[in-house]
């Protein structure tokens, strides 16, 4: 580690989220790509991230870490995306739903609605800020699928209700994902009478489990890059019912008072 590097602002460190997150893949291939020497990425979870970030914002000092969009911190803070010259995260993302084999059978309202759900980062944002201000994702979702009945109305028009049979989503405890999945369990249980387990869980497991049927789906696949290694291991185990969000992205992220503008610069 050289003294009066940018690297020593940073103690070197690049605050992650968790390990089997595909931010962290894709950051362990940029620390390779970029040749940034004696990097550390450091493992916790997105609530230890944002939490870090907030400590340094608060003291204007200097912190980098794994960020993506659509997040309530870019609402909340000044923030910007290192340039990404040898695009190590890619390019435009998107985050899809992906079912077990035989959901359209076994369930086709469920599966008809999945299909059809599809929304903006703007819809999403208002269910993250909304937990941020402090309200339960449960009624965060419910208050944003009222406050949006015409939305909601077009995904579930003509699909038949059904009597309490039993559905099982898997999520990790991303921010995007707390929002997206409290919502799809509001809407399968409110309007079409499912009874719906949510299962937070690590983003391996929540592949595994819609791969080996004991998950019906989940709204959490973030393709082609940041997920390849699961599709790549899973996708003929599952099938794809298409994007719920596109033009989301990964990253590394800096307050803006931080005066590097490339992850090229964390070299210098
Ligand atoms: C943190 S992004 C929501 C998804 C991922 O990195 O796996």
């Amino acid at each position: 580690q050289r003294e009066n590097s940018v690297g020593t602002l940073f103690d070197y460190n690049i605050i992650g989220i968790d390990p089997g997150s595909g931010i962290m893949k894709s950051t362990a291939l940029a620390l390779q790509d970029y040749k940034l020497e004696g990097w550390n990425l450091i493992e916790g979870s997105s609530a230890a991230m944002t939490a870090a970030l907030d400590k340094a914002i608060r003291k204007e000092e200097p912190i980098v870490i794994t960020g993506w969009t659509p997040h309530w911190m870019f609402n909340k803070y000044d923030l910007k995306y290192l340039e990404d010259p040898l695009k190590a995260y890619g390019d435009a993302e998107e985050i899809h739903t992906v079912a077990r084999l035989g959901l359209a059978e076994d369930q086709p309202s469920a599966y008809e609605f999945l299909k059809r759900f599809h929304w903006t980062s703007d819809e999403m944002g208002e269910i993250m800020t909304s937990i941020q201000s402090g309200e339960t994702p449960n009624k965060a979702a419910a208050q944003w699928a009222e406050a949006h009945k015409d939305h909601v109305d077009e995904w579930i028009k003509g699909i038949p209700t059904v009597a309490g049979q039993s559905l099982t989503l898997s999520y990790v405890a991303w921010d995007s994902e707390i929002a997206s999945s409290h919502l799809l369990q509001y809407i399968l249980e409110q309007k079409l009478g499912y009874k719906v387990t949510a299962l937070q869980v690590e983003a391996g497991p929540m592949w595994t489990g819609v791969a080996n049927g004991d998950v019906d789906f989940t709204a959490a696949a973030w393709l082609p890059l940041t997920h390849a290694d699961y599709w790549d291991k899973y996708s003929s185990q599952l099938e794809d019912l298409g994007p719920n969000m596109t033009g989301v992205k990964t990253g590394l992220v800096v307050p803006a008072y931080v005066d590097i503008e490339s992850i090229e610069d964390l070299n210098k």
